[in-house]
């Protein structure tokens, strides 16, 4: 059945959305249409919003997005669908030659994105899909046209240089949820002149100075930070084979953001969202299925 956009309540990933062409071949990837898949698999009406081409590629999207069962709005624009080369080393930890000037650069703000941003319950941007200037102002657009409850989670993926200090600087001022890793954590102290704090302290004045209602830090391997004005909840990253990492960070981000809204403690939270990306880790590509064990339960604290 057709839902009406307009009038439902979605968790929304807006960015970019594209191929990863991996060495076992492409898959569908993009931060936020990562990250709109996953809290889609907790239940929940979710939403990607991107551009396509006017390509076969982007056909071959519509088609992915449909098997996937991912509801989107994506416009066709006269630029290329999104590429991705990702090239993995011997612990699976991607390096990506992001393809320039394409679609997911070039979204046009509409008036269908207008009305799903009136009705978020969440949303989800990072810094790379602000690299260009129109699809940074959609971002910025969209994001101020949420309502006052609405999480906004700036899950900030730096991806090589594709960001400035005012890009992230208004980012920030834009969300109440900030999810970052240990090596973004050290760009940005660098760059708001901080370097010297200890990860935990950096945390705390980023946590203060902008006002946020939640600030995630992962750090791979070495577990995982949530801090609250306040509190703070570490856990440990479950050892496990890895594939690759491609779209771990992003499932975190989904079960956490699910779980949140599902009224689950920032603990509980932070639990789930462990084991999920711990899980994506040990599967090609960003957007793999999620097993029946990690959808039917939130993880208890403790
Ligand atoms: O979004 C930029 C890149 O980051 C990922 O989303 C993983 O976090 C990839 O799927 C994509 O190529």
């Amino acid at each position: 059945m057709e839902t009406m956009k307009s009038t439902t309540s979605y968790i929304i990933g807006l960015g970019e959305a594209l191929w990863d062409v991996l060495p076992d071949g492409k898959k569908l990837g993009g931060a936020p249409a990562n990250f709109a898949y996953h809290a889609g698999q907790f239940g929940n009406k979710t939403l990607a919003v991107s551009a396509l081409g006017e390509d076969k590629l982007a056909e071959e999207t519509l088609a992915a997005l449909d098997e996937k069962e991912l509801e989107y709005i994506m416009p066709q624009v006269p630029y290329p669908t999104g590429t991705v080369q990702v090239v993995l080393d011997d612990e699976g930890v991607p390096t990506y030659d992001i393809r320039e000037n394409v679609a997911w650069d070039n979204i046009p703000l509409t008036d269908e994105m207008l009305a799903v941003a009136r009705n978020a319950r969440a949303v989800c941007w990072g810094s790379l899909a602000q690299r260009n200037v129109v699809s940074r102002d959609t971002i910025q657009q969209f994001v101020k046209a949420t309502p006052k409850d609405c999480l906004r989670i700036f899950d900030i993926n730096l991806r090589q240089t594709f960001y400035t200090k005012e890009i992230i600087q208004e980012s920030l001022r834009l969300c109440n949820i900030l999810k970052i890793n240990d090596e973004e954590l050290v760009s940005i102290g660098r760059m708001f002149g901080y370097p010297g704090l200890d990860i935990e302290n950096k945390c705390w004045l980023i946590l203060g100075k902008y006002d946020l209602d939640i600030l995630v830090l992962t750090c791979g391997v070495n577990g995982s930070y949530v801090f609250t004005p306040g509190t703070m909840s570490f856990q440990e990253t479950p050892k496990v084979e890895v594939a690759d990492t491609v779209g771990a960070g992003d499932s975190f981000t989904g079960a956490f953001c699910s779980a949140i809204l599902k009224g689950k403690s920032v603990c509980e939270a932070h639990r789930t969202a462990v084991e999920v990306s711990a899980y994506v880790c040990t599967q090609n590509g960003a957007m793999p299925k999620l097993p029946e064990k990690y959808l039917d339960k939130v993880q208890p604290c403790g």
